[in-house]
C-alpha cells in the first residue's frame, strides 16, 4: 500500500499543499495556488527540483482542488493513491484538542466555530468536501492551529469581560499556529538537551505572527486570542489595538463593523504602517535604502514583539530559551536582532556572527550567556502529515 499523504493547507485566498513519502518522510512534491478568487490566481507546483506556474482559469475552490490533483496525476504521483488527506484547520474551538479523523460530526463542529474564524474555517471545509467528493474512500484527517493550546489556563484565556459571555459563546482566548509552536518547541528542547523541565518561548513570524509561552512541551499563553487578528503586529493585521478603535473610527469617519473588521485584517499591519508592502523583504529593502516609514514600521514590529515576549515570560518557571521561526523569523537577521537588542533586561544577546549566516540548517545564535536563541525550521506540512499517517 501507498505510504503518501497528501496535505492540504487553505488560506482565506491561497491553498498550500505537500505530498509526502511517509516510508522517509520526504516530500515528493509541493505547491502553492494564490489569489484564488481573483481574476489573477495561479498554481506553482514544485517536484524533484523543477517548478512550474500556470495561470488558473477558474479561480474557484473546488476546480482549483481538482487541478491540483490533475498535475500531482499528470507527473505520475498519484499513480497509488494517498493512503490519508491531511488538512490544517485554523479553528477548533473547544472541540479539538487533538486531531481527529473527518467525520460529518467533525465537520459540523468546524461549521460552527465559522463565526470565529469566517476567513479560514469556510476554506478548510470546501478541502474536505470536494476531497470526499472526488476521493469518497480516501480517509481525511483534520490538524487544528487551536489544538496545542488548549492546556492554556483559565488565568491566561479568559477576558476581562463578563463571564456569562464564555458560557454562552465560548468568548475567549484560543491561540493559534499552535502546529508549529508545539512541533519548534519541542524542536529546540531536543536540540538545546532542555531535559523534561524547561521554559521556552516561540516566535512564529509568517504573514500571520504569534509567539508563545511553552512550559514542558504544553502552551501556557500565547498572543492570539479568539480570532487571529489579536497580539502581535502582521503582515496585514494590526494586532493588539485599544478596543474602543471600533466606536472612535465609527464616531469619526462613520465606518461600519464591516468596514473597521476589513481595515484591521487586511489593510493593517507591515502594509498600513509602511504604505508599500506587507512583505518583511520589500520593507528591509525599502528601509536599507532609506525609506523611514519602512524603518519606523520595522521598528514598530520588532518592540511589540520584543514587549509581548516579556508578557509571556510571566508563565515561565524560568526562561530557558526563545525561538525564531516562520518565514521572517527563520529568514530576517534584522528583525532578529531588533527583537533581542529590546530584550537586554532577560540577559538575552545574539551572536552577530551566527544570526548573520542564514544557511538552510539553522541552529544556536545567543551570545555566550544568558537565554539561548535558536533558529528553528518550521514543518507544518510534516506534522500533519504525521499525525495523519498516526490516525489511519
Ligand atoms: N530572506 C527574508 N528576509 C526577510 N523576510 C523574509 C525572507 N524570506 C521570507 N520572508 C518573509 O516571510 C513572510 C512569509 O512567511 P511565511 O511563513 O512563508 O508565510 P505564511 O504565514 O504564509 O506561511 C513574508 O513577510 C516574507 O517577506
Ligand atoms: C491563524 C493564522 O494566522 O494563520 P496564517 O498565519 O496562515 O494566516
Ligand atoms: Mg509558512
Amino acid at each position: 500500500m501507498s505510504q503518501n499523504i497528501l496535505v492540504i493547507n487553505s488560506g482565506s485566498s491561497s491553498i498550500k499543499f505537500s505530498l509526502f513519502d511517509m516510508t522517509s518522510e520526504t516530500e515528493q512534491a509541493s505547491g502553492l495556488a494564490e489569489r484564488l478568487g481573483g481574476d489573477d490566481a495561479s498554481l506553482t507546483l514544485k517536484y524533484s527540483g523543477q517548478k512550474t506556474t500556470l495561470d488558473l482559469a477558474q479561480s474557484d475552490y473546488r476546480s482549483t482542488l481538482s487541478v491540483i490533483i490533475d498535475k500531482l496525476t499528470e507527473i505520475g504521483l498519484l499513480e497509488t493513491l494517498p493512503m490519508a488527506i491531511g488538512h490544517r484547520v485554523v479553528h477548533g474551538g473547544e472541540y479539538f484538542s487533538d486531531p481527529v479523523v473527518v467525520s460529518t460530526d467533525v465537520m459540523d463542529k468546524i461549521r460552527k466555530v465559522i463565526p470565529l474564524a469566517p476567513l479560514h474555517n469556510p476554506a478548510n471545509l470546501a478541502g474536505m468536501e470536494a476531497i470526499a467528493e472526488l476521493y469518497p474512500d480516501i480517509p481525511q484527517v483534520a490538524v487544528f492551529d487551536t489544538a496545542f493550546h488548549q492546556t492554556l489556563p483559565a488565568k491566561a484565556f479568559l477576558y476581562g469581560v463578563p463571564y456569562e459571555l464564555y458560557e454562552e459563546l465560548a468568548v475567549r482566548r484560543y491561540g493559534f499556529h499552535g502546529i508549529s509552536h508545539q512541533y519548534v518547541a519541542s524542536e529546540a528542547a531536543r536540540r538545546l538537551n532542555l531535559g523534561d523541565q524547561h521554559g521556552i518561548i516561540t516566535a512564529h513570524l509568517g504573514n500571520g505572527c504569534s509567539a508563545a509561552a511553552v512550559v514542558n512541551g504544553h502552551s501556557v499563553d500565547t498572543t492570539m486570542g479568539l480570532t487571529p487578528l489579536e497580539g502581535l503586529v502582521m503582515g496585514t493585521r494590526s494586532g493588539d489595538v485599544d478596543p474602543n478603535l471600533h466606536q472612535f473610527l465609527h464616531a469619526q469617519k462613520g465606518w461600519d463593523i464591516d468596514q473597521i473588521t476589513n481595515l484591521l485584517n487586511k489593510e493593517s499591519g507591515m502594509l498600513g504602517l509602511t504604505g508599500l508592502s506587507n512583505d518583511m523583504r520589500t520593507i528591509e529593502q525599502a528601509a536599507n535604502e532609506g525609506n523611514e516609514r519602512a524603518q519606523l514600521a520595522l521598528d514598530v514590529f520588532c518592540f511589540r514583539l520584543a514587549r509581548q515576549i516579556g508578557a509571556l515570560a510571566a508563565s515561565l518557571p524560568q526562561l530557558d530559551a526563545l525561538v525564531f521561526t516562520g518565514g521572517i523569523g527563520e529568514n530576517s537577521r534584522t528583525v532578529r536582532a531588533m527583537v533581542i537588542d529590546n530584550l537586554k533586561v532577560f540577559g538575552l544577546s545574539l551572536n552577530g556572527e551566527l544570526n548573520a549566516d542564514n544557511g538552510d540548517e539553522h541552529g544556536v545564535i545567543s551570545g555566550e550567556n544568558g537565554p539561548k536563541v535558536i533558529v528553528v525550521n518550521t514543518k507544518e506540512e510534516l506534522m500533519i502529515a504525521k499525525e495523519a499517517l498516526a490516525l489511519v
